[in-house]
C-alpha cells in the first residue's frame, strides 16, 4: 500500500464518502492515485471555491443521517482535493467557513517534493515560503500534518482525522509529490478519548434538574447536533422531556425529519413573533450544539440572559456560573436518554405557520411567494433537501416548510449556493433544490457546467433583482450595489442544463412543475424580483436591526 491508499482507506474509515477537487501538477500523483484505485469517487469541478464548499456541504448532509451506512458510526467526513498555492489558497474562503460553521472538512493540497524543496530556487505556485501555505492554514483548521516522513504519516493521518470529527472542524493534509505513491503502511484506528463518567452523570443530572425546575423550558438546536448525527436522539429526547424546540437561524432545516416538536427558528426581532417570545420569555433555556454568533443572538428583542441558560456546545456544559469541561455532545444526549423514559402521551406537531396556496395570476413576484411556491411543490411532490446561498434568498428559506438545509447562515459568505447544491446531490443521490441571488450566481453559478457529466440535476431558483440587494437595504444611497441584468436563463442550455425565465407567479409556479417533471438536466428558474421587494423576514431583520442600533 502507498501513502496515498493509505490516506484514502482511513478517510473512508472516518466517513468520507467522495472527493471534490481540482488537480495541478504538485497533485498529479496522489490524484492518480486516487482514480486508479477507485477507493473513494472523485469529482472535478471548476475553481476551488466551489471544491470547498462543495465538500463542506457533502460533510454537513452526511452527518444528518446518524448512522453510517458502513457502520462508520453516522459521521461523515468532506474532502477537498487541490494543489499546492494557487489551488489550495484559492480555497481559504470555503475553509475558512467550514471552520466558521463547525464543518468536518478535510483539505489535502499536493505540495513540494523533497529535492526541489532543497534546490535553493524560488518554486512556482509559492508564496511568502515554502511553508507559508501550511502556517496560513494553521488558521483556519483545528490539525494539519506534512506527510514527509512515512514512518510517522500514519499516526499523523490517524490524529488528524480523527480531531477533525472529534471537534468538526477542517484539518489540512499536504502529500509532498515525491511521496504520494511511496510505500506506507495503514493508518492505525484510534480510539477517541473516554469521557468521565462521574463528570458526565453530574452533569446530566444538573442539566435535568434545572430543566424540572423551569416552569418554561426550551430547547434550541443548532449545527452541532446535525454535526455529531444525533437529530434522531436529540428528536426523542425533546419528546421525552416535552421540550418545545426551535432552531436558531443556523440551525434552520435541523430535526426536519425526526418528529420533534418544532415549532420554529428564533431570529429575535426578525422571526415569527410566537417563536422570539417563546425563547425569550423561556426560564430554561437549553442551547444544545449551538454556536453564541451575533447572526443567531444578535437581533434579539430582549437579551437572553446566558447565565440561566444551559449551554452545551464544543465539547463543554456551561450551567450559571460553572462549566463541564470534555463532556461531547453525543456522550451528554446520550446520557441524558439514559435517565428519561418516552412518554406515552405524544407531543402535538405545532401546525405549520408556514405560506401555502400561491395565487398563480399575473403579479409580480416577491420573495415571499417564491416561498409559498415551493412550499406547494413540496406538498404536492415531497420534500427537497435545499442549499441556499447568502442572500435575501436564505431569509426567504425561513418560510419554507422544514427540510434538510445547508446554508452559510453565520460566517455568511456568497457562492455557497451551487456548489453546495452539487455537493449535496453528490453525497445523498437526492436532487436538491438551491437558492441563490443574481450576485452569488456571478460568482460560482457557472460550476452548474458539471452536472452533465456525473448526472446531477438541481433545481435552481434564481433571485434576480439585478441587485446586492441586501446591502441596498442598509445602505439605500449607494448606486454601487445596483447590477447589470444578466441573462442567466438563457445561458442555462450553453451548461447542459434547461433555463427559463419568469416575471409572474403563475409562470414560477409552472416552471416549478415542469422543473420537478424533467430529470438529468439541470433546472434554471430566473425569478425576476423587482429591486427594493424584499422576504418579510429581511424586511424585519433589517427593521429590528436599525432599531436596536437606535437603541444604543
Ligand atoms: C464572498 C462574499 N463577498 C461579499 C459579501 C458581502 C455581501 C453580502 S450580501 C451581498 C449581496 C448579495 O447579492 P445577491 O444578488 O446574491 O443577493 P440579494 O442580496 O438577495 O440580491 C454581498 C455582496 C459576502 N457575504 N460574501
Ligand atoms: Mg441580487
Amino acid at each position: 500500500m502507498n501513502l496515498t491508499e493509505s490516506l484514502l482507506h482511513a478517510l473512508k474509515a472516518h466517513g468520507a464518502r467522495q472527493i471534490f477537487g481540482i488537480p495541478g501538477d504538485f497533485a498529479l500523483p496522489y490524484f492518480k492515485v486516487i482514480e486508479a484505485s477507485g477507493i473513494l469517487p472523485l469529482y472535478t469541478l471548476s475553481h476551488e471555491p466551489g471544491v470547498g464548499f462543495a465538500a463542506d456541504a457533502a460533510a454537513r448532509i452526511g452527518n444528518n443521517s446518524g448512522t453510517g451506512s458502513d457502520g462508520s458510526g453516522g459521521r461523515a467526513l468532506g474532502v477537498a482535493a487541490v494543489t499546492y498555492g494557487a489551488g489550495a489558497l484559492n480555497m481559504i474562503n470555503s475553509v475558512a467557513a467550514a471552520y466558521a460553521e463547525k464543518s468536518p472538512l478535510v483539505v489535502i493540497s499536493g505540495g513540494p517534493g523533497e529535492g526541489e524543496s532543497n534546490s535553493g530556487l524560488l518554486l512556482h505556485h509559492q508564496a511568502k515560503r515554502l511553508d507559508s501555505q501550511f502556517r496560513i492554514f494553521e488558521e483556519i483548521t483545528c490539525d494539519r500534518a506534512r506527510l514527509d516522513d512515512l514512518e510517522r504519516a500514519p499516526a499523523d493521518i490517524a490524529r488528524v482525522l480523527g480531531n477533525c470529527l472529534k471537534h468538526s472542524r477542517p484539518v489540512y493534509l499536504e502529500i509532498p509529490r515525491d511521496k504520494a505513491a511511496s510505500p506506507c503502511a495503514p493508518v492505525p484506528a484510534i480510539e477517541p478519548p473516554a469521557v468521565d463518567p462521574d463528570a458526565l452523570a453530574a452533569c446530566a443530572d444538573e442539566v435535568l434538574q434545572r430543566l424540572q425546575q423551569a416552569q418554561r423550558p426550551v430547547l434550541m438546536v443548532d449545527v452541532e447536533v446535525r454535526r455529531y448525527g444525533l437529530e434522531a436522539q436529540v428528536a426523542e429526547l425533546a419528546r421525552r422531556l416535552a421540550l418545545p424546540v426551535a432552531t436558531c437561524f443556523m440551525g434552520r432545516g435541523l430535526l426536519a425529519d425526526a418528529d420533534a416538536p418544532l415549532v420554529g427558528t428564533y431570529m429575535g426581532v426578525a422571526g415569527l413573533p410566537e417563536v422570539t417570545q417563546l425563547v425569550e420569555d423561556s426560564d430554561g433555556l437549553f442551547l444544545l450544539g449551538v454556536i453564541l454568533s451575533d447572526t443567531n443572538f444578535a437581533v434579539s428583542e430582549k437579551k437572553i440572559d446566558l447565565r440561566r441558560s444551559i449551554v452545551a456546545c464544543d465539547g463543554e456544559v456551561r450551567l450559571g456560573w460553572h462549566v463541564y469541561h470534555d463532556i461531547p455532545l453525543a456522550a451528554l444526549v446520550e446520557a441524558l436518554l439514559a435517565r428519561t423514559a418516552p412518554r406515552e402521551v405524544a407531543f402535538e406537531v405545532p401546525r405549520s405557520v408556514y405560506p401555502r396556496g400561491l395565487v398563480a395570476d399575473d403579479a409580480a413576484i416577491a420573495p415571499q411567494d417564491i416561498a409559498t411556491a415551493v412550499n406547494d411543490l413540496m406538498d404536492r411532490h415531497g420534500r427537497l433537501p435545499i442549499a441556499s446561498d447568502m442572500g435575501d434568498c436564505l431569509f426567504t428559506a425561513m418560510d419554507i416548510e422544514h427540510t434538510a438545509l445547508v446554508a452559510p447562515g453565520y460566517y455568511a459568505t456568497m457562492g455557497f449556493g451551487v456548489p453546495a447544491g452539487l455537493g449535496l446531490q453528490a453525497a445523498t443521490g437526492q436532487r436538491p433544490l438551491v437558492l441563490v441571488g443574481d450576485g452569488a450566481f456571478q460568482m460560482t453559478g457557472w460550476e452548474l457546467g458539471n452536472c452533465r457529466r456525473y448526472g446531477w440535476d438541481p433545481i435552481v431558483l434564481l433571485f434576480n433583482n439585478a441587485s446586492w440587494e441586501m446591502l441596498r437595504t442598509f445602505q439605500p444611497e449607494s448606486r454601487f450595489n445596483d447590477l447589470d441584468d444578466w441573462g442567466f436563463a438563457t445561458m442555462a442550455a450553453g451548461l447542459g442544463g434547461d433555463g427559463v425565465r419568469v416575471h409572474t407567479r403563475a409562470q414560477l409556479q409552472a416552471a416549478l412543475e415542469r422543473a420537478v417533471a424533467t430529470r438529468g438536466r439541470f433546472q434554471l428558474i430566473e425569478v425576476m424580483i423587482p429591486r427594493g421587494v424584499l422576504s418579510q423576514t429581511l424586511q424585519r431583520f433589517v427593521a429590528g436591526v436599525k432599531r436596536l442600533n437606535a437603541g444604543k
